[in-house]
């Protein structure tokens, strides 16, 4: 697989890969590229499988094909060992790479996700409307799980841009990350996670919330913890930038 990816800062910089959530592009990590070029990182940020600009695979996705894509991509750039920082499916991929490749990493950090979320009908049934559909039924309810309602409402011009974010996404591309999603298998793999990790949770995320999901996450995984933050919705990274940007950056120094 192709995997459209851009990478910013020092040659020589140690790596960090930076993997976003479904329905969304590369751009969402636009407010961390700047500060982490700065500390002296060289950031290499992706586009998922079937997302922005990588290509639509024919068929649903696996988080093994996520993963794989990751690994592709480093050896691509002849990178052995990368930070990753996964926001949401993201997350998932990185917990999968934890797993099954945790020599390709030097340090993890899993922000607004989850190792078991909805059930597999939920996530197929959400991938059947996206292709019958359209991701027009999908981006109204994407933006309000992102964002909480004041930060949307302060900000109309970032609302229109992340609902066209969403609403240009492939829907063959979405409904594949669904079915990577709907098939994911990370829960018993997690105390096997050998990199240290910092688990991040937007405190009004409503797609996975603190509890249930990040505190499952950090108390499974043996070198991890959590942190909070208040203040943000799912795409934390957008509404809190700065106390993501920081937590990020702080823990990427320990890895
Ligand atoms: O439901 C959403 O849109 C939130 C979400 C779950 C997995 C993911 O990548 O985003």
């Amino acid at each position: 697989m192709q995997v459209h990816s851009v990478v910013d800062g020092p040659a020589d910089g140690d790596v960090v890969v930076l993997s976003g959530s479904i329905g969304s592009t590369l751009a969402m990590w636009q407010p961390q590229v700047g500060p982490l070029v700065r500390a002296g990182y060289r950031v290499v940020r992706y586009d998922q499988r079937g997302h922005g600009r990588t290509a639509v695979p024919d068929e649903g996705a696996s988080l093994a094909d996520l993963g794989g894509d990751v690994l592709e991509l480093l050896d691509g750039l002849g990178v052995d060992r990368a930070h990753f920082v996964g926001l949401s499916l993201g997350g998932m991929t990185g917990m999968w790479l934890g797993i099954h490749a945790p020599e390709r990493l030097r340090s993890l950090v899993l922000c607004c996700t989850s190792a078991q979320l909805g059930t597999p009908e939920s996530w197929f049934e959400r991938g059947a409307t996206a292709r019958q559909q359209g991701m027009a039924a999908i981006a109204d309810g994407s933006i309000e799980r992102w964002f909480t309602a004041d930060w949307l409402a302060a900000h109309p011009h970032e609302r229109r841009e992340y609902h066209h974010m969403t609403a240009a996404t492939p829907a063959a591309g979405y409904a594949a990350c669904c079915h990577a999603i709907a098939t994911m298998d990370l829960l018993g793999g997690l105390p096997s996670i050998p990199v240290p990790t910092l688990v991040i949770a937007g405190a009004d995320d409503p797609a996975t919330p603190p509890e249930g999901h990040g505190s499952v996450i950090a108390d499974a995984i043996p070198d991890a913890r959590l942190e909070v933050v208040p203040g943000a919705a799912h795409l934390g990274n957008v509404e809190q930038p700065e106390r993501f940007t920081d937590l990020i950056t702080t823990h990427l120094a320990t890895g």
